[in-house]
């Protein structure tokens, strides 16, 4: 579903993502993870085709930086990490304009265009704010209604960036689900790129770890997420315990640190 060969990107004079080589089947939850600054978000927009990139880029057969913007569209939704939001849009509108790219040029939207928003605003817990204006939301609230919108767009390829850095650890848990599901009950593909390292290995059943815009691991939770490497790529201080639903990544305190060196 996804082919990325010697995947550049140089951003004012600086190459952010150093040759990349990744592929990605159809249905596979793929966790990108990485330290701030490692390329996740880059590689993201490369694969939407939302910056210039060299080298082979094949997502849904499309080639992300010539295909025509509605073919893209159709096939791959990006829920971006900083939305932006117009004003004076409500919350169902915001939804409503995922099926964009499925409405005919000089069409307007069909009562399936108008079943689908709605599944994903109940879906998504989403109904008690559906008449409210997008920019009065709480980041967490309005990060549900983007996840929501891409959602709408029901896409073949879902590309998420930190879909639930402003969420409470309910919504997390009830968002990733929710993905979960779409993944296996309608075999899209996703790639994530996540921060909480936990939860990149609960949902990702492959973890691509990089690193100064390159691909540093690549493999099940288990080979990826060990302490040695975390600690050394993020610069971090962390356990990991080896529980049956994947590794918990935990960070380790400045006291337990010293207690551990006495
Ligand atoms: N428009 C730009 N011009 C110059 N440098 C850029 C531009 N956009 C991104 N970069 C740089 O590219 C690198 C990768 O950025 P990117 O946003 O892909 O990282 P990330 O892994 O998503 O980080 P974070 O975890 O902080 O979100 C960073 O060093 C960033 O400063």
């Amino acid at each position: 579903m996804i082919e990325c060969a010697g995947l550049r990107v140089e951003r004012g004079g600086v190459t952010v993502l150093g040759g990349v080589d990744l592929v990605v089947r159809q249905g596979e939850w793929v966790a990108v993870v990485g330290p701030n600054g490692a390329g996740k978000t880059t590689l993201l927009h490369a694969l939407a085709g939302l910056v210039p990139s060299t080298g082979t880029v094949t997502v849904a057969g499309n080639d992300p930086g010539r295909a025509a913007r509605r073919a893209m569209s159709r096939a791959v939704a990006l829920m971006p990490q900083r939305p932006v939001v117009p004003e004076g849009v409500s919350v169902a509108e915001l939804v409503a304009l995922g099926r964009t790219p499925h409405v005919p040029r000089f069409g307007t939207e069909t009562g399936r265009d108008r079943e689908v928003v709605e599944a994903v605003i109940e879906r998504l817990d989403l109904s008690g704010l559906a008449r409210r204006p997008a920019t009065e939301l709480s980041g967490g609230e309005l990060q549900r209604v983007v996840l929501a919108r891409a959602l709408a767009q029901q896409p073949r390829v879902l590309l998420l960036d930190e879909p639930t850095s402003a969420l409470d650890i309910g919504h997390q848990q009830q968002v990733l689900d929710l993905v979960q599901g779409m993944r296996t009950a309608d075999g899209i593909t996703v790639v994530a790129a996540m921060h909480d390292l936990t939860l990149a290995g609960q949902y990702g059943r492959r973890i691509v770890m990089l690193d100064g815009g390159r691909v540093v691991a690549d493999g099940t939770p288990r080979e990826v997420l060990r302490a040695d490497r975390i600690n050394e790529v993020y610069g971090a201080r962390v356990e990991v315990l080896d529980r049956p639903g994947g590794p918990v990544v935990l960070p380790v305190g400045p006291d337990d640190a010293a207690a551990g060196e006495a």
